[in-house]
């Protein structure tokens, strides 16, 4: 990193003059060990479940969407599939735990369950359940990284999410749900006032332990962020970048930084996303997110914008002139 540093300084720019793409070559050579040289393989692993709250009228949408949604995904009509297109990179969808039977020759069926428990009622799902989507996470990365992919990013599709993301911020940072909860894919006030109300109850109900990461990723999360766990996790070990997306994914990145600290240094936060608590849970994890679009979609969207960043992080150190080659005068 510290060769990197002084070799940027070399380039033919006023020095620190490409602000935060010289910090993301920076930390890609950590990452990487090297100087970064070469454009990355991309994967975006999109991770579906659904989620037992939804009986309590917390989305603004019913929950057959998460599996209509994956029908999407996989016939490319998706957000995420535009933006990963436009980016050169390929979008993997896993049924982690969605409430339907999906057949589809390009669907990675990693299902855990059909659907989690109703956490204002009792626990997500058991540790054995997480520990094994968490598993699930680390193989999908690993089977990726078998054919050449090296940078990954997080998605998620699960109607709901936003309240467990919630209750799992509120637990792990201590941050009141009055910050937590957002408005999600657009619940009106009444609707917001009942997610308030079923983050507390689910707290209440479950009575997690807060310094158990996994404790509290079992009772008040999903299938889905658990994957998304094991993606980061999978990723770090392997030594691969990793960017996170919005909301959801972001305390799937919490959960993992508190269950090994180290997989930080290769985590990207691309963007801010609208909803509420995401500011100060990247504030929490210490990660400054790239870009500010106003969006609030999830699937891995804020991500993907943020792969050609990442492209271009590489290329300024591979291709730009030093002071020296092109004969410009140093201050
Ligand atoms: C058509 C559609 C596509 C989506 N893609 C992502 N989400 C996003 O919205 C959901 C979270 O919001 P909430 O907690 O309010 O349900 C997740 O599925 C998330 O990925 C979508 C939502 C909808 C409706
Ligand atoms: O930030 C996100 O990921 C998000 C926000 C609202 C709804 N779905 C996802």
């Amino acid at each position: 990193m510290n060769e990197t540093r002084l070799y940027l300084d070399t380039l033919t720019k006023p020095r620190g003059s490409l602000g935060r793409l010289e910090e993301l070559a920076v930390q890609l050579a950590g990452i990487a060990g090297a100087r970064p040289e070469a454009i990355l393989k991309k994967a975006v692993i999109v991770m579906a479940g659904d989620h037992g709250v939804c009986e309590e009228g917390i989305s603004a949408y019913p929950p057959e969407v998460t599996p209509q949604m994956v029908a999407n995904f996989l016939n490319g009509g998706a957000a995420i599939n535009v933006l990963a297109r436009q980016a050169g990179a390929d979008v993997y969808c896993v049924d982690i735990g969605v409430n339907a039977d999906i057949c589809h020759e390009s669907l990675i069926s990693r299902k855990v369950g059909k659907g989690t428990g109703n956490i204002a009622r009792g626990p997500a799902m058991s540790r054995e359940e997480a520990l094994e989507a968490i598993n699930h996470g680390i193989e999908v990365v690993e089977g990726l990284f078998g054919q050449g992919y090296r940078l990954f990013a997080t998605g998620e599709m699960g109607i709901g999410n936003t309240t467990p993301s919630a209750a799992m911020l509120t637990v792990l940072t201590g941050i009141d749900a009055e910050q937590t909860v957002g408005r999600g894919t657009g619940i009106d006030d009444e609707g917001m006032k009942r997610k308030r109300k079923v983050v507390h109850r689910a707290i209440a109900v479950n009575a997690p332990d807060s310094t158990d990461p996994l404790d509290v990723l079992r009772k008040l999360g999903g299938f889905e962020i658990a994957g998304l766990v094991g993606v980061i996790l999978g990723s770090a070990a392997r030594g691969c970048p990793v960017v996170i997306d919005g909301f959801i994914a972001s305390i799937a990145a919490l959960t993992a930084y508190r269950l090994a600290p180290n997989s930080k240094a290769y985590m990207i936060a691309s963007h801010a996303s609208q909803e509420a608590g995401h500011r100060p849970l990247l504030a929490r994890l210490g990660l400054e997110p790239m870009l500010d679009l106003k969006m609030r979609l999830g699937e891995g969207t804020g991500a993907a914008l943020v792969f050609p960043l990442i492209d271009a992080a590489v290329l300024i150190v591979k291709e730009m002139a030093t002071f020296d080659s092109a004969g410009v005068s140093r201050a």
